[in-house]
């Protein structure tokens, strides 16, 4: 691939009912240099979560997490930055809210994490899974052709951001 790596973000239905909250991460992905490639605001559905979460399937927190991440709308971006991946899960904090609260207290998560559940934002952790989870909820999105026909453009600055849609898009001048 090129220079940009691609990752999954998810604002998780506690925090994407709130658009205050939501407003305050939007600016954040700007202000830390992601650009947004896909944006989109959608009740996850079961099946979607039970790919989407497989490898906890077995865990005492499995029927929880699969009945909050389906429970209200959450905001889900593909963001790109050099390294979008371990930049994003950097913002995020740990994953068990109890303990960031103390150790992260300004993390995205120490700041809106109600649960360890309820933790409030998802960030791919590997390529391999950023690519898996694209494609569970960005079926549409087609992740070398963007590397080969769009990567370039981004690059180079060549885009432009519509507010409304959150989102880059090309600038053909
Ligand atoms: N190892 C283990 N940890 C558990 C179990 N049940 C709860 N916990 C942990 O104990 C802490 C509190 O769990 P809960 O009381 O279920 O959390 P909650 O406040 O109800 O919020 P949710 O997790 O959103 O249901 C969390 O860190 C959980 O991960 C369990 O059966 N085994
Ligand atoms: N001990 C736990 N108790 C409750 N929920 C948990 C626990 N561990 C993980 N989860 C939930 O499962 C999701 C996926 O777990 P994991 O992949 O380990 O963390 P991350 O989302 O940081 O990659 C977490 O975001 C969280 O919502
Ligand atoms: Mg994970």
């Amino acid at each position: 691939m090129g220079y940009l790596e691609l990752t999954l973000a998810i604002l998780k239905p506690n925090v994407a009912v709130n658009p205050v909250a939501i407003k305050f991460v939007k600016n954040l992905i700007i202000t830390s240099n992601f650009k947004i490639v896909r944006s989109k605001r959608q009740k996850c559905k079961i099946k979607e979560l039970q790919l989407f979460y497989e490898e906890h399937k077995d865990k005492f927190f499995y029927n929880r997490l699969i009945t909050f991440m389906s429970s209200g709308p959450s905001e889900l971006f593909i963001l790109a930055k050099e390294n979008a991946i371990q930049d994003w899960r950097k913002l995020l904090g740990p994953t068990k809210v109890y303990r960031t609260q103390f150790e992260e207290p300004n993390s995205l998560r120490g700041l809106f994490g109600q649960s360890d559940t309820r933790n409030a934002f998802h960030g791919s952790d590997s390529k391999e899974s950023a690519e898996r989870e694209m494609s569970i909820f960005f079926p549409e999105f087609n992740i070398s052709d963007w590397f080969v026909s769009e990567e370039q453009f981004f690059v180079n600055g060549e885009i432009k951001f519509q507010e409304d849609k959150f989102i880059h898009v090309i600038q053909h001048t």
